[in-house]
């Protein structure tokens, strides 16, 4: 793995933009001409009153952007700029289509002339403020995946031609080996080169649109200028560039073609930075010479202008704020910008440019191998988490092992002590095995959810393929380390030694694993974070455990909460480990066993077994004795096999309507 010092050189790489590299960007033949154009865009959200009391459903209608007509042209790039709330992401979802669920958009958003609500993401790519990465690929590896997908029509010549040129123009190429890396599991690519990488995967398929949100946040200055200027490449090529951005230096406001200010929801400005200047001026607030401009703009429009000197109040920021709004509403530079606006037509442009980006989609067979084959290098190739899980699973399986430790057996029959022991090895089990894999998939799904959203939106894949294909990457994980959870505690606590027996020791763990996987997939599913998933994981893991009938006599049980007996694989789990340990086997009833009761033990070769090794009077009893106990039947097995495959299937299923419903609004 490089160095930091080592990395550095590759940003300076980036700077290398040339003329010549930018004219290859555009191999794909893609007509890029498209102008971006909204008119009267106003956007509210229903709110609830925080003062309407716990139960109230009062809500207020908050006006987010009022008004807004602009337009972003082809071969520019533009600076969405702001304060902080002044509307600057809501309107870059509403052009992008995106997180509007909760949001009602009024007025026109035309590309080239036409409305195209979701088939924006068709033709535009979404460079969003935060970086989620598959941390276990390299650089390389990540861009391969999304040239697989992305360019799946194009040959693989094509595509890798594809990947090294852009590679070299984002100034990635030295660091195309290194390990992205999860932040705060272990060591990562810097901050700004993830930066490149994700900017890297959306221009692959050279996207006649990009939206950047607040791409050079966290970045430092030099950083910074060098995401800008890739960007400003890209436009200089005929894309059409849109970027939110904080407090620009003076060196990176000069590279923007276009400025768009943004001020509590109204336009305060729209054209050309030089007309921007120019603007102030004739409302009283030039630009002070030697000033950077773009401070000088968002400080003017701010709320908060001049409160800490106590020169000013809201109230008075707000008033002169709206004047800035009417003025440039009346003003000769809104006039120009509206006359450019495109008149709203059939589409017939936009409905080609759609039609040719279906080249860009992947079949859903090939996108669900690919997606297959990241989910395995994501689970295995992490040799840090690879590790924890191991030692996680064999840890478990050697702490049962030692507490119930009874090596002694098949030479020695088992005893009442024994019974007792085994069967509380069993139930260890049944809990380490469901909490375990549980919260294995609460862990990691999460995140992977979030990329897997994101891919989707961009039009990688379908969701079904991506989630059913990340689900199968964790089956031989939990097809393999029950075999050898089940190796260690067989021989070390000694349980029924045939080998049906063991191997259906062996499928039940698998089958547990798979629900409890299965059932971690439907919490994240449910869950808005990771955090959330794990607050919730535990309470909804407690009914499976109590109605796994250990703990509960189902008589007793509430007649409305049965049905949970019905959905825990506790149940069904533990009925088929307890019929296989006690099936074929039994055990010397030691607690009775008495020198006086010894007439009364029937002559037979088990009894007198029992008595050689526990004295006279200790009687065989079969397992079924010891089933009955827990109300198992041994006839059920076959029953509870086909019962936790459908449960496992079940709840990934469930989890995927879930998630599917969530995405519902794709862009
Ligand atoms: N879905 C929503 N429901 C209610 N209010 C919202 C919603 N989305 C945004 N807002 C509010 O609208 C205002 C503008 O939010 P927005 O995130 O667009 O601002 P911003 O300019 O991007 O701010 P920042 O620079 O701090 O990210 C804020 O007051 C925010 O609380």
């Amino acid at each position: 793995m490089k160095s930091v010092q080592e990395n550095c050189s590759s940003s300076t790489a980036s700077e290398m933009i040339d003329l010549e590299d930018q004219r290859k960007m555009s191999v794909f033949g893609r007509d890029k001409n498209v102008q971006v154009d909204w008119k009267d865009l106003t956007v509210t959200a229903e709110v609830k009153q925080a003062n309407a009391g716990c139960c109230s459903k009062q809500t207020e209608t908050k006006t987010i952007l009022s008004g807004c007509t602009g337009s972003a042209k082809s071969g520019e790039i533009m600076a969405v700029m702001g304060s902080s709330g002044a509307g600057k992401s809501t309107f870059m979802n509403a052009l992008t289509h995106r997180n509007v669920e909760t949001l009602t958009i009024k007025g026109s958003i035309n590309v080239a002339g036409a409305a195209l609500k979701d088939d924006i993401s068709k033709i535009s790519a979404y460079i969003q403020q935060d970086d989620h990465f598959v941390g276990a690929l390299s650089v390389r590896e990540h861009l391969d995946f999304h040239a697989d997908l992305r360019l799946s029509k194009e040959s693989a010549q094509t595509r890798k031609e594809t990947v090294d040129r852009i590679l070299k123009i984002i100034g990635l190429d030295e660091i195309q080996n290194t390990i992205i890396g999860v932040p705060g599991l272990n060591k990562t690519i810097s901050g700004g080169e993830m930066k490149r990488l994700s900017i890297a995967a959306e221009i692959l398929t050279d996207p006649p649109i990009i939206f950047a949100d607040e791409p050079t946040s966290g970045l430092d200055s030099h950083l910074a200028l060098t995401v800008v200027k890739t960007l400003k490449a890209l436009a200089a090529n005929g894309t059409t560039v849109l970027c939110t951005i904080h407090q620009p230096s003076s060196e990176i406001f000069n590279e923007f073609d276009s400025l768009l200010l943004l001020t509590m929801g109204r336009t305060a400005f729209c054209g050309p930075p030089a007309n921007a200047s120019s603007f102030f001026a004739e409302v009283g607030a030039p630009v002070p010479a030697n000033f950077n401009p773009a401070d000088h703009f968002i400080r003017e429009i701010s709320k908060f202008k001049d409160l800490e000197t106590g020169t000013s109040d809201r109230d008075t920021n707000e008033t002169r704020i709206g004047q800035i709004c009417d003025k440039y509403n009346d003003s000769k530079y809104a006039s120009a910008m509206k006359n450019e606006l495109i008149a709203s037509n059939s589409g017939d442009k936009m409905k080609l440019m759609i039609k040719a980006s279906k080249k860009f989609r992947p079949n859903p067979f090939y996108a669900f191998w690919k997606v297959l084959m990241r989910g395995m290098i994501a689970q295995y190739r992490d040799k840090t988490l690879a590790a924890i899980k191991i030692v996680q699973n064999l840890g478990v399986a050697l702490i049962i092992g030692l507490i119930y430790l009874r090596p002694a057996r098949p030479v020695q029959p088992y005893d009442s002590n024994d019974v007792f022991n085994s069967n509380g090895a069993l139930f260890a089990y049944v809990c380490s095995f469901s909490f375990n894999y549980m919260f294995l998939v609460v862990f990691t799904f999460p995140r992977m959810a979030i990329i897997l959203r994101r891919e989707y939106y961009s039009g990688l894949y379908q969701l079904w393929t991506a989630i059913m294909a990340d689900m199968l990457a964790l089956v031989p994980f939990t097809i393999l380390m029950p075999l050898l959870y089940a190796a260690i505690t067989y021989f070390m606590v000694g349980l029924n030694p045939a080998a049906g027996s063991f191997f259906l020791q062996w499928l039940t763990l698998f089958q547990i694993a798979f629900c409890a996987t299965g059932y971690g997939y439907l919490i994240s599913a449910l869950s808005p974070s990771v955090e959330a998933a794990n607050a919730i994981a535990s309470p909804l893991m407690l009914p499976m455990l109590i109605f796994g009938g250990f703990f509960l006599q189902s008589d007793t049980v509430p007649k409305y909460f049965i049905w949970i007996k019905y959905l825990s694989w506790f149940y069904y789990g533990s009925e088929n480990l307890y019929s296989a340990q006690w099936e074929n086997l039994g055990y010397c009833n030691t607690e009775f066993s008495d020198e006086n009761t010894a007439n009364s033990v029937v002559a037979n070769a088990d009894n007198a077994k029992c008595e050689e090794f526990y004295g006279a009077g200790t009687e065989y009893f079969s397992g079924d004795s010891v089933l009955k106990r827990f109300g198992y039947e041994p006839d059920n097995i076959e029953r509870n096999i086909g019962i936790m495959f459908a449960l496992g299937i079940g709840f990934r299923f469930i989890g995927y309507l879930i998630l599917s419903f969530k995405y519902r609004s794709k862009a």
